[in-house]
C-alpha cells in the first residue's frame, strides 16, 4: 500500500468518532502480527527503537538515521499505518525539519515532536521543557518538512506533569494555532486533568498512557480522545521469552521440549511463507511441469 493510502487511514482515525488502541510494534515481525491482528494502527515508541536497535534506555542515544532505518525495514514488512515517536526531533528546529523528511521517506504514516528537553541537561535531574516559543518554531519546522501533505505531524507535550495544567494547555493551544494535525499529551493523571485540555483545544487527542479509571473508550471517545497508547508489552513478552528460553538450554533442556515458541504457521505467516512460495514459482521456474 502506497505511502499515502497509510497516512490517509491515520487521517481517518483522527477524524473519525472512535478512540483506537495501537499496537506496539518496533520490526519487521512485530508490525507483521499486529497488522494480522487487525490493529488499524501500529505505534512506534522511541524507548522500543531504543532497545530493539541499541538494548539502551530510553535516553536520546539512538540517532536519527537508526530510527529512520528501522521505520524503513517496518513500512517495507507490512502496509499497517505507523505513528512513530521522534523524541524532540533530535535536535534543534532545523534538525526537527530534517527528522520530517527522513521518516517521511522511511514510510512513517504520523510522527511525534515533543517539547522536552533532551538529552537531559547536565546537572538537571528532573525532567526540562523547552520554552513555548521554541517549541513553536519546532512545530513550525516540522509542518514545513513535510512533503507529503498527507503525513500526520502532532505536536507532544508532557508539561501537564512537568509544569502543571496551566502551561500544558498554553503549549497546546499554541501548537494547535500553528496547524499540526493532533495534540498528544503525556503524563495527564485523572479525569480532570484530560477534561481540561479537552475544553481549551478543538484538535483530536492523542493519550500516552492514562490512569484505570480512564481506560473506557467511550469516556475517551467523549474527550476527543482518537488514540490511546497502552505501553509497550509486546517488547517486554519478547525479553521474557528469550530470557526463559535461552535459561532453559543453558541448563541443558532439550529444544524439543521448550514451552512458548511461535509454531511454524505463525512463523510462516509471519515471513509471509505463501506470497514468499508463490513468488518463487513465479520467477524461479519451480511451478513448471
Ligand atoms: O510514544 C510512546 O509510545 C511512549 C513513549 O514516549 C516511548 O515509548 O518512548
Ligand atoms: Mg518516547
Amino acid at each position: 500500500m502506497a505511502f499515502r493510502q497509510r497516512r490517509e487511514k491515520l487521517r481517518s482515525i483522527l477524524t473519525g468518532s472512535s478512540c483506537v488502541r495501537p499496537g506496539s510494534v518496533y520490526d519487521a515481525t512485530s508490525i507483521r502480527i499486529a497488522e494480522d491482528l487487525g490493529f488499524e494502527l501500529g505505534m512506534f515508541g522511541g524507548s522500543v527503537a531504543s532497545l530493539a536497535v541499541l538494548g539502551d534506555p530510553d535516553i536520546a542515544l539512538i540517532t536519527l538515521t537508526e530510527l529512520a532505518e528501522q521505520m524503513r525495514r517496518m513500512s517495507r514488512a507490512a502496509a499497517l499505518p505507523v505513528l512513530v515517536d521522534a523524541d524532540h526531533g533530535y535536535g534543534n528546529a532545523l534538525n526537527v525539519r530534517r527528522t520530517v523528511q527522513e521518516l517521511e521517506a522511511a514510510g512513517a504514516a504520523g510522527l511525534t515532536i515533543e517539547d522536552t528537553l533532551l538529552p537531559q541537561a547536565f546537572g538537571q535531574a528532573k525532567t526540562q521543557l523547552i520554552p513555548l516559543e521554541e517549541g513553536v518554531g519546532k512545530m513550525k519546522a516540522a509542518l514545513d518538512g513535510r512533503g507529503d501533505p498527507s503525513l500526520v505531524v502532532m505536536g507532544r507535550t508532557g508539561a501537564v506533569s512537568i509544569t502543571g495544567l496551566d502551561d500544558a494547555i498554553a503549549r497546546a493551544k499554541a501548537y494547535e494555532a500553528i496547524g499540526v494535525d493532533a495534540l498528544f499529551f503525556t503524563g495527564i493523571k485523572n479525569r480532570g486533568e484530560l477534561e481540561a485540555v479537552s475544553a481549551a483545544t478543538s484538535l483530536p487527542i492523542v493519550l500516552g498512557g492514562a490512569a484505570e479509571d480512564m481506560t473506557a473508550l467511550d469516556y475517551l471517545e467523549s474527550q476527543r480522545v482518537r488514540i490511546a497508547l497502552q505501553g509497550h508489552a509486546p517488547f517486554a513478552a519478547a525479553t521474557q521469552a528469550v530470557y526463559e528460553t535461552l535459561k532453559a538450554l543453558r541448563e541443558g533442556g532439550s529444544p524439543k521440549n521448550l514451552k512458548g515458541l511461535a509454531s511454524s504457521e505463525l512463523t510462516g505467516r509471519a515471513m509471509r511463507e505463501a506470497d514468499v512460495k508463490a513468488r518463487s514459482g513465479a520467477f524461479l521456474g519451480l511451478n513448471k511441469p
